[in-house]
This record gives structure tokens, sequence and C-alpha cells, in this order.
């Protein structure tokens, strides 16, 4: 690896697919986000010490006061932004308890996993999205 790649500012995010009655929750970045107004799963970076799951309790509590439970993970995502790289750690994750509130997102939906391409997502999270469906098409035979 070079010097320059090297110093590349690469984090590490913890994301949630949250499942409920057949639908999954996407949120929109608000405009003074970084990524603004792409769609995202909520989540955020892991704190260093942090386990994947307890960032992604801790910052669902944040983003958007729920509490979750977090199941199994899918495949981690790298991708390389203009400044940054990201890797993802997705899993699925249902919701125990409080109401889906806005404390940092524009917009959030309930999408069905066929349709959740209509929207525009951050890059980094297509593959996650393509597996995700992919799993869900196939648990429906
Ligand atoms: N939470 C989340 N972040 C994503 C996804 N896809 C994706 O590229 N990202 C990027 C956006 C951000 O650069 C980073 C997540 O960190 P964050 O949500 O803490 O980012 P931020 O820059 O808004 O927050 P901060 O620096 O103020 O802490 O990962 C995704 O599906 N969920």
């Amino acid at each position: 690896m070079s010097d320059r790649e090297e110093q590349r500012k690469h984090v590490h995010v913890a994301c949630a697919i949250v499942e409920r009655n057949g639908l999954v929750l996407s949120a929109l970045r608000s405009a003074s986000m970084n990524l603004p107004l792409r769609w995202e799963f909520p989540g955020g970076k892991i704190e260093p010490g942090e386990g994947r799951e307890d960032c992604l309790k801790r910052e669902l509590v944040e983003e958007l006061g729920v509490e979750i439970e977090v199941g199994s993970p899918l495949t981690p995502a790298t991708h390389s932004y203009p400044g940054f790289e990201v890797t993802l750690y997705p899993f699925l994750c249902r919701i125990v308890s409080g109401e889906v509130t806005l404390y940092e997102h524009s917009e959030a939906r309930w999408l069905s996993p066929a349709r959740m391409l209509e929207l525009e997502w951050a890059d980094a999270d297509l593959p996650i999205i393509l597996e995700y469906q992919q799993l869900r098409a196939g648990a429906r035979g």
C-alpha cells in the first residue's frame, strides 16, 4: 500500500437493516450531512473500542429514538468516495421499543425489499441492498 493510500481516511460504520412486517427502514441523509440527500441504513461510525452491535444500538437511539435487537450480519461492503473510504457492517435488526423519530435525518420510509433501488442510495450501500434483496427473495421461495 502506498503512503498516499495509508493516509486516506477510512471510516468503519455499522448500519441497521431494520425490518418490520416485511418492510425495511430507509433514512434520508439531511442536506447538512456528509453525502447529503442520499438514502442510507441508519447507523454510524464505530467508536474506538466499541463493538459493532453496541455501536448500532447506540446510534439507533441517538438518530431515531428506538431500541433495537441486532440479528444476523450481512457481508461488509467497502467503498471509495472522493476523499475517504468507508466499510459498512450491515446487520438485520428489529425495533423492540420506541417510535421512529427523526433527530438527524430529513425523512424515513418503510420500503418493500423489491422497491429499494427506486431511491437514490449512498453508493456504498448498493452491494448490501443487492444481497439483502436476494436474501428476502430466497426467503419467500
Ligand atoms: N449510517 C450510514 N452511513 C453510511 C451508509 N452508507 C454510507 O456510505 N455511509 C457513510 C456516510 C458517512 O460518511 C459515514 C457514516 O458516518 P456518520 O453517519 O457518523 O457520518 P457523519 O459524517 O454524518 O457524522 P459525523 O462525522 O458528524 O459523526 O458512512 C449507510 O447506509 N448508513
